[in-house]
C-alpha cells in the first residue's frame, strides 16, 4: 500500500490514466490517440488524480467545478466527482478512501459548499458522507393505451405556442440559455459547460464514439420564446404483419413551463410509427403520467437514487436554500471526517434562513450523509427518524424538520456526469 503513489497525473500520463478509467468501467481499455488529444485540453489536471503501481495507473479519480441548484433557485459551488475507478488487481485496499479524503479536503479548502456525484452502486459513497439527494424515474409509455386522439398532431400546441424541429447548430445556440432558465427554477439541476453542449450536439466527437444525430424539437411559447427542448431517437421496428412498432427513446427533455412539457410529450406521442416511448431520466413527480388521459399507459421501468450530495459547509449550504415553512431547529451534525461536525442553529423561512454554530441543546442529531439526503428537500425527516437515521432529541422536532426541509416539487438532476 505504501509503495502505491497517489497524485495528480501529468500530461504524459493521461493516456495511461484513461486506460485505467476504461478498465474500471469495463470498456475496451486502450484509448485512441485522437481520444487522448481530444480530451486532454478539457481536463484540469490538478484535479485528475491517479494511483500508480510500478509506473502503471491502477486507480483514477477526477473532480471539476460545478454549480448545483438548491431549493429556491440559488446555486452553490460544488465539487463534482467522476471517473472513480480502482483496477480489479487493486480493489479493497483503501485506494478509493484515500483519493476521496484528499479530494474532499481540497474541496473544503477551496470553499465548495458540497460535493456531488452519480453513484455507480448504492453501497459505495455513504461512508464518505454522501446521501442520495435526488432520485430518477423512467417510464415506458404504451401510446395506443394512452387515450390521446391519434388524429391530432402534437405540433399544434393548444397554448398558442408551436413546435419546430431544429438541427444541432441551432440547439447548440439556444440550448445553454434555456438550460440556464431551467436551473434557476429546478432544484437538483447541475451546470452544463460548453463541452457538454459540444459533445451532445456532435460538435466534438471522438473517432470511436458512436454518436448518431438524434431528432431535436423545440417548443416556443405564443411570444416565440423557446421554453422546451426535446431530444429523441427512434428505432426501426416493424411487426410481422407490417405494423409499425417503433420505439422512441428520449435522450433529454427540458422545459421551463408546464405548457411546454405538455406540448412536447403530446408531440412525441403523435409521431407516426412510434408506438412506445422510453422517457429517459425524469423526476419521480414528473407531470408526464398525468398528462396522458390514461396515466396507466406509462409504466415505471426504473426508480432509483441518482444524484448524491455531500455537504462540506453546513452554514453556507443551509443559508443558500429556502424552506417550505418557518421553523427554528438546532441540528447536531456528526461527521466522522470532522469536515462538518458541529451543532448549528437553523432559523428557516420561505424567504431564506440564517444558520449559526451554537452551543444550545440540539433538537435532532444526524450524520452528515442524512443532511445530504435532506438537503434538496426530497426526503422525509420523519421517514429518516423512523429508520433511526435521525435522532429526535426534542419531542416533535422530527415532524418540524420534515415540514421545514421538504420541498413542494421533487429534486431532479437531468444529467449524468
Ligand atoms: C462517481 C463515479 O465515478 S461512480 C463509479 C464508481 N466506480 C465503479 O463502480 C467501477 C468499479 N469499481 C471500482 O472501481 C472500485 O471497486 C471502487 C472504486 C468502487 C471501490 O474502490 P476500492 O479502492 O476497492 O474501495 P476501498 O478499498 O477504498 O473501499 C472502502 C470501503 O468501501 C467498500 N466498497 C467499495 N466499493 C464497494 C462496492 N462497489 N460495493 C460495496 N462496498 C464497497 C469496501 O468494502 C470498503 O469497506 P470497509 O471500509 O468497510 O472495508
Amino acid at each position: 500500500m505504501n509503495s502505491l503513489e497517489a497524485r495528480p497525473v501529468t500530461e504524459s500520463e493521461f493516456a495511461d490514466w484513461l486506460r485505467a478509467v476504461n478498465t474500471g468501467f469495463l470498456r475496451a481499455p486502450t484509448p485512441s490517440d485522437e481520444e487522448v488529444a481530444g480530451r486532454l485540453p478539457h481536463m484540469d489536471l490538478a484535479r485528475v488524480q491517479g494511483v500508480f503501481d510500478a509506473g502503471r495507473c491502477v486507480a483514477t479519480f477526477r473532480s471539476f467545478a460545478q454549480e448545483l441548484t438548491v431549493v429556491g433557485g440559488a446555486t452553490v459551488p460544488a465539487d463534482a466527482i467522476t471517473n472513480v475507478t480502482v483496477s480489479p488487481t487493486h480493489r479493497r485496499r483503501g485506494l478509493l478512501t484515500r483519493l476521496m479524503a484528499a479530494d474532499l479536503a481540497a474541496a473544503k479548502e477551496r470553499g465548495d459548499v458540497a460535493a456531488t456525484l452519480i453513484a455507480a452502486e448504492y453501497p459505495i459513497y455513504g461512508r464518505y458522507g454522501f446521501g442520495p439527494a435526488a432520485w430518477t424515474t423512467e417510464w415506458e409509455i404504451d401510446i395506443p393505451r394512452a387515450g390521446l386522439d391519434p388524429r391530432l398532431s402534437g405540433a399544434s400546441a393548444r397554448d398558442g405556442g408551436r413546435i419546430d424541429l431544429v438541427d444541432t447548430p441551432e440547439v447548440r445556440k439556444l440550448g445553454p440559455a434555456l438550460h440556464d432558465r431551467l436551473r434557476a427554477r429546478q432544484h437538483g439541476v447541475v451546470s452544463r459547460g460548453d463541452r457538454w453542449w459540444d459533445l451532445t450536439t456532435g460538435n466534438a466527437l471522438f473517432p470511436n464514439d458512436n454518436w448518431t444525430e438524434p431528432f431535436h424539437a423545440v417548443h416556443r411559447d405564443a411570444e416565440g420564446t423557446v421554453d422546451g427542448l426535446l431530444v429523441y431517437r427512434a428505432d426501426d421496428h416493424w411487426g410481422d404483419a407490417k405494423q409499425p412498432l417503433n420505439r422512441a427513446t428520449v435522450r433529454s427533455m427540458i422545459a421551463t413551463t408546464p405548457a411546454a412539457e405538455r406540448a412536447l410529450w403530446h408531440f412525441l406521442c403523435s409521431v407516426d410509427w412510434v408506438t412506445t416511448i422510453r422517457t429517459g431520466n425524469r423526476a419521480p413527480d414528473d407531470l408526464l403520467p398525468l398528462l396522458l388521459p390514461d396515466p396507466r399507459a406509462a409504466r415505471v421501468v426504473t426508480h432509483a437514487d441518482f444524484l448524491w450530495v455531500r455537504v462540506l459547509d453546513v452554514v453556507r449550504a443551509l443559508e443558500a436554500r429556502t424552506y417550505a415553512v418557518p421553523g427554528s431547529l438546532v441540528l447536531d451534525i456528526h461527521d466522522a471526517t470532522g469536515l462538518t461536525a458541529g451543532r448549528f442553529h437553523l432559523d428557516a423561512s420561505p424567504a431564506g434562513a440564517t444558520c449559526t454554530p451554537t452551543t444550545r441543546n440540539a433538537d435532532i442529531a444526524l450524520d452528515v450523509r442524512e443532511l445530504g439526503t435532506l438537503y434538496l428537500g426530497d426526503e422525509s425527516a420523519l421517514r429518516l427518524a423512523a429508520l433511526d437515521r435521525i435522532e429526535e432529541l426534542t419531542p416533535g422536532a422530527a415532524a418540524l424538520a420534515d415540514g421545514v426541509f421538504r420541498a413542494g416539487r421533487r429534486a431532479w438532476c437531468p444529467d449524468v456526469f
